[in-house]
């Protein structure tokens, strides 16, 4: 190849070895009882999403993980109040550990671990892929946003519920990845607002696809996919206000409804429905709840963002973080979360009250 010293690698600093992910999940592997639950997590997602089961979909965590202690202590008490709602939602906790940016700002845990600009990928990958096996392990299903194309090759394995973000829902990159996810995929609204690009990104995603990719060794490949006909539409408002009210809703469902589509949603209680203000995540799940109890079926699903210790905080690498707060978006508290999760309970019983 000639002339590369003057022609490639221009902009590029220097170049790392990466794991693959056969040699990532040999060192952290699914056990059949984890396979099994993996499984089992992604056909009950399955089931509430075609309202073959009544219960309330609720993807609820961190906006981002930054310390995996944090999150497994999160996980715990997650597990314990799911376990005792279990008749009325099917709890899946947010492991995100891919975060899109507007402009720049940390990209998430794989990315950076050490949370300085360092990007040790190699370790955020093996860190990410061990959390997420002990959430597992816990008992919990697990949810994640897909970004980086190959990443899902190193722990989509452990998913059960996935998300395409609002920046990249329009994308054909992250519309034929999702053709190939082996979970349900929650198709988030644009950040303008606008939500037939993930009507239109869940047709998209709906039907095969051939694209460049990797395979478990790492290897380039050609992925040939056979279409993901699990995706849905998850209103999370934009630019132009929140989308969670009950014309918004129904507007959505007119969408899908056109589109010959499912139709089902999830309304994400956090990001432009909130503002990014944690105070007022309660109020969207209280206008939802009420929507819900008056008996609308078309909401299969609400995310929540949620942590230990209310609102966020700033990365700054001079200051001690607080233990447990978010270092994104704003979260709800645990004591607010647990009144929030039993809220939306009431209304799933009173929704089915209204169909007995
Ligand atoms: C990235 C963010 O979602 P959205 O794509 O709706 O901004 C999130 O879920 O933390
Ligand atoms: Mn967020």
């Amino acid at each position: 190849i000639t002339g590369t010293g003057r022609i490639s690698d221009q902009r590029i600093d220097k170049i790392v070895p990466l794991t693959t992910p056969a040699l990532l999940r040999h060192e952290l592997p699914l056990d059949e009882t984890l396979v099994s639950a993996v499984v089992e997590g992604r056909q009950a997602v399955t089931r509430v999403l075609d309202r073959a089961d009544d219960r309330l979909l609720v993807v609820v965590g961190p906006c981002s993980v930054h310390d995996p202690a944090a999150a497994l202590d999160y996980a715990a008490r997650l597990r314990d109040i799911a376990g005792r709602l279990a008749d009325d939602l099917l709890v899946v906790m947010r492991v995100y550990f891919e975060k899109p940016r507007s402009t720049v700002g940390w990209k998430g845990l794989i990315n950076d671990p050490a949370l300085d600009g360092s990007g040790d990928v190699n370790t955020g990958l093996r860190t990410a892929r061990s959390l997420l096996v002990e959430v597992l392990r816990m008992g919990l299903h697990v949810g994640c946003e897909f970004l980086d194309p190959i990443t899902p090759q190193y722990i989509a394995d452990t998913v059960a519920w996935g998300a395409i973000g609002a920046r990249t829902v329009e994308s054909q990159v992250h519309r034929q990845l999702a053709s190939g996810l082996s979970m349900p995929i929650g198709m988030k609204n644009r950040s303008d607002g606008n939500v037939a690009t993930a009507v239109d990104a869940i047709r998209a995603a709906s039907v095969p696809h051939v694209f460049p990719g990797i395979d478990v060794s790492g290897a380039p490949a050609i992925m040939h996919t056979r279409g993901n006909t699990d995706g849905h539409v998850v209103l999370r408002g934009g630019r132009g206000g929140p989308n969670y009210d009950a014309a918004a809703v129904a507007d959505a469902l007119r969408l899908l409804r056109e589109a010959g589509l499912p139709e089902r949603l999830v309304i994400d209680a956090s990001h432009d429905n909130s503002g990014k203000d944690h105070r007022r995540q309660p109020l969207v799940v209280a206008d939802v709840a009420d929507q819900l109890a008056a008996g609308q079926r078309g909401i299969v699903g609400v995310m929540l963002e949620s942590f230990l210790v209310a609102g966020r905080q700033e990365l700054d690498p001079t200051r001690e973080l607080v233990y447990g707060q978010s270092v994104t978006d704003a979260c709800l508290s645990w004591d607010q979360t647990e009144g929030v999760l039993t809220k939306l309970a009431d209304a799933v019983r009173a929704r089915r009250a209204r169909r007995a």
